[in-house]
């Protein structure tokens, strides 16, 4: 079977009974879901319920007491994402993997220009000509509805939504193969919400991404994912295709969390 056959049928993420507790109290228990190569999964809960500490477990930000988290590496091996050296797991964060934090400040380097922010991971994947990675930095800035010609103003004079934009084409100009997103259109204007969304579906859909997406918002996750994974107390107490569990949630937690956001 050649390696592309092998892909194909293998998840790009496999996390299997994952736990993670902070003393004594357990953030995530059991938790075990697969991946599949340009799956948008959104993982949705009350505040508490476990979220944050999963993405965080998943990218390697944070080690998990139990479990196992397995990526398919290029070379389609999936491999334990905590056996890898220092080196492989530096090039996934920098190039293969991009996280989308709820803050853009936690995700981009306020001191230094937009078109430096972008040029950053073009750089780490060994981009060393500066006219042209100005022109993708340019190029990318437009992608997001930014106007290029602020290629050399820093982040602080933008608006949250803009900087929000520009962390997105931080992260998509190495074409990622997995992103993480923590509550990625939280803390915005409602106007400014939709507009982004808008965005990110149009980009999820034109460059085929795979994500794991972290929110409250059940609009946001009806919007942007194919799957939907509930967890309450740290355990995923419901998972299935979005419209289905939107639609039909089977757990009476689901049912609340349904009914009490969404209007009918
Ligand atoms: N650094 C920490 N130290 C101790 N307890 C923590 C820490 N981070 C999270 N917790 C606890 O772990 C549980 C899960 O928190 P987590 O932040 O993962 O949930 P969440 O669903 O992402 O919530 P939110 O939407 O508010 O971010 C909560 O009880 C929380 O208080």
């Amino acid at each position: 079977m050649s390696s592309t056959e092998e892909t194909l049928d293998q998840p790009l993420l496999r996390v299997t009974n994952l736990a993670k507790s902070y003393g004594g109290n357990a953030a995530c228990r059991d938790v075990s879901f697969d991946l599949w190569p340009g799956e948008i999964l959104a993982v949705v809960g009350e505040s508490g319920s476990g979220k944050t500490t999963l993405l965080k477990c998943i990218s390697a930000q944070l080690a998990c007491d139990d479990g196992r988290i397995e990526y398919l590496m290029r070379d389609g091996i999936l491999r334990d994402i905590h056996g890898l050296s220092e080196a492989e797991r530096r090039f996934l964060m920098r190039t293969d993997w991009g996280f989308v934090h709820q803050n853009p400040r936690d995700g981009l380097r306020m001191r230094v220009s937009a078109g430096a922010n972008i040029a950053e991971r073009m750089i780490a994947v060994g981009g060393r000509n500066y006219g042209k990675i100005r022109g993708t930095a340019e190029n990318w800035m437009d992608q997001v509805e930014l106007d290029p010609g602020r290629v050399d103003h820093q982040p602080g004079t933008f608006s949250g939504g803009m900087q929000q934009r520009l962390q997105i084409a931080r992260n998509l100009v190495t074409h990622p193969r997995l992103v993480f997103m923590d509550e990625p259109t939280g803390g915005l204007d409602v106007s400014v919400q939709a507009r982004l969304l808008d965005l990110l579906r149009s980009l999820v859909s034109k460059l085929q991404l795979s994500a794991v997406l972290v929110t409250h918002d059940l609009a946001v996750a009806r919007l942007l994912s194919h799957r939907i994974m509930v967890m309450q107390g740290g355990e995923v107490i419901e998972t299935g295709l979005t419209d289905q569990v939107l639609d039909d949630p089977q757990h009476p937690y689901s049912q609340m969390l349904v009914s009490s956001i969404l209007p009918v």
